[in-house]
């Protein structure tokens, strides 16, 4: 069995690539028949989701369609916000677009639905949600996913894109943490 340490923890393979491209290919597919005439925008949730959107956006087979690149930018709010996460490098106009967020994991939920509330408020036609992991059982808010990719157990990840503290990100196939 593959392993790999990162930091102080020890991985083992959990899913291979193979596995990977065959989902991703799957989402590709359904996306393609859903998005038709819908002119999509795809928006990529940096960091983790690059290698995610990468894969998916080349099979994507329409013509009328652009990707971009944002991020969760966190920031010391005054005493009452706390910490704010706003969502930053979008340059595009949303009004009346259907916008297609790309994550690479749906974990507690709290990400996407700070995106999907961050977005709704520029008028979007509508906003859908492509995620190739979900683990249900981590799950704390309910959140609205349109495409998901795979569910899986609630264990901690790495690799195709996810890190551990940096490191990780280039690893082909996703590991989880070895239980010791
Ligand atoms: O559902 P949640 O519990 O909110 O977790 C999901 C988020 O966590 C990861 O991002 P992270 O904050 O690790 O940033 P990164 O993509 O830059 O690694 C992942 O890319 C999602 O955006
Ligand atoms: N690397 C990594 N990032 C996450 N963000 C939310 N869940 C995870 C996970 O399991 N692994």
């Amino acid at each position: 069995m593959k392993q790999v340490k990162i930091h102080d923890k020890n991985f083992q393979l959990f899913i291979p690539y193979e596995k990977i491209r065959a989902t991703i290919e799957k989402m590709a597919e359904t996306m393609n028949n859903d998005l038709k005439e819908k002119n999509p925008l795809f928006l990529c949730i940096l960091n983790g989701s690059f290698m995610f959107a990468a894969e998916l956006f080349k099979r994507i087979s329409l013509i009328q369609t652009e990707i971009s690149f944002v991020k969760l930018a966190s920031y010391r709010g005054d005493k009452t916000s706390g910490q704010v996460k706003q969502l930053i490098g979008l340059n595009e106009v949303i009004e009346g677009r259907t916008v297609v967020v790309l994550e690479d994991i749906v974990d507690s939920g709290l990400t996407i639905e700070n995106i999907q509330g961050q977005l709704k408020l520029l008028n979007p036609r509508e906003v859908l949600v492509a995620t190739l992991l979900l683990k249900p059982d981590a799950l704390i808010r309910d959140v609205k996913l349109d495409y998901v990719g795979m569910e899986i157990p609630n264990d901690f990840i790495v690799g195709y894109g996810l890190d551990y503290d940096g490191l990780g990100r280039n690893l082909i196939d996703i590991y989880s943490v070895a239980n010791e």
